[in-house]
């Protein structure tokens, strides 16, 4: 069965619409001004327009204040929000209650004590991503096209519901999702020519690819 698959980063309607075309569960839209894939909120919830209710709309956010909060969610109306800074397990629940959408919260990961870093947010947090550390000079949490150690995953208890993120791409992804069985993946750089730049067939071969591993069995080791 294939996963979620969550393609983000998007600022353009031929992006847009490719990405749901072929079959894209999520779409991301990331609010980051020092990302190259930043877009402003009103043009977000045009491009959110075209597909609204085929895939769900994710705004991507960095520790946004309540002001940037209001604006993104009030223009480009996303299904979920993705945390992907240092929000604590308090204010995830605090945006939840006030906006009553669903968050993901994203964890960069290293080594098997980040973790442990989840724990707070259990039963807070809707959804986990998992994304690499960013390398050292990079001013982007996410986005980076570098992934972590998936053998990490392991020691995750099968409960715990999360997308698979960071560096993946048509080459690695039959080998993220058999080491992982992660049941929702989500790519940024792995489908562009350039930072910020979609490339639709490399989205083609990115879905190629999930179809491949979503036919293929799990290799023996593997706890998922
Ligand atoms: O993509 C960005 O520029 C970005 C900026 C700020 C926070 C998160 C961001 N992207 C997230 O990172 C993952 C991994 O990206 P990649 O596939 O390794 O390039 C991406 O899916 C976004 O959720």
């Amino acid at each position: 069965m294939r996963p979620d698959i969550k393609i983000c980063g998007l600022k353009t309607e031929e992006a847009v619409d490719h990405a749901v075309s072929l079959g894209a569960t999520h779409i991301g839209f990331i609010f980051f001004p020092k990302s190259p894939r930043n877009i402003e909120p009103d043009l977000a919830g045009r491009l959110a327009d075209r597909v609204r209710g085929r895939t769900k709309i994710v705004a991507v956010t960095v520790n946004a204040d309540n002001d940037d909060l209001d604006e993104i969610i009030a223009l480009s109306r996303p299904d979920i929000l993705q945390f992907h800074g240092g929000e604590s397990p308090e204010r995830v629940l605090t945006i939840k209650a006030v906006t009553g959408l669903p968050v993901m919260k994203a964890f960069s990961i290293r080594e098997a004590d980040d973790l442990r870093r989840i724990e707070p947010y259990i039963g807070i947090a809707d959804r986990f991503l998992f994304d690499a550390k960013a390398p050292a000079g990079s001013d982007l949490p996410g986005g980076n096209g570098v992934s972590f150690d998936w053998r990490l995953l392991r020691s995750l208890d099968e409960s715990v519901d999360y997308m698979l993120s960071g560096g993946l791409n048509s080459d690695n992804l039959e080998e993220a999702l058999r080491e992982t069985g992660a049941r929702g993946i989500d790519v940024s750089s792995g489908v562009e020519s350039a930072p910020g730049v979609k490339n639709l067939k490399k989205m083609d071969e990115f879905f190629a690819a999930v179809d491949r591993a979503s036919m293929a069995e799990p290799v023996s080791g593997s706890t998922k």
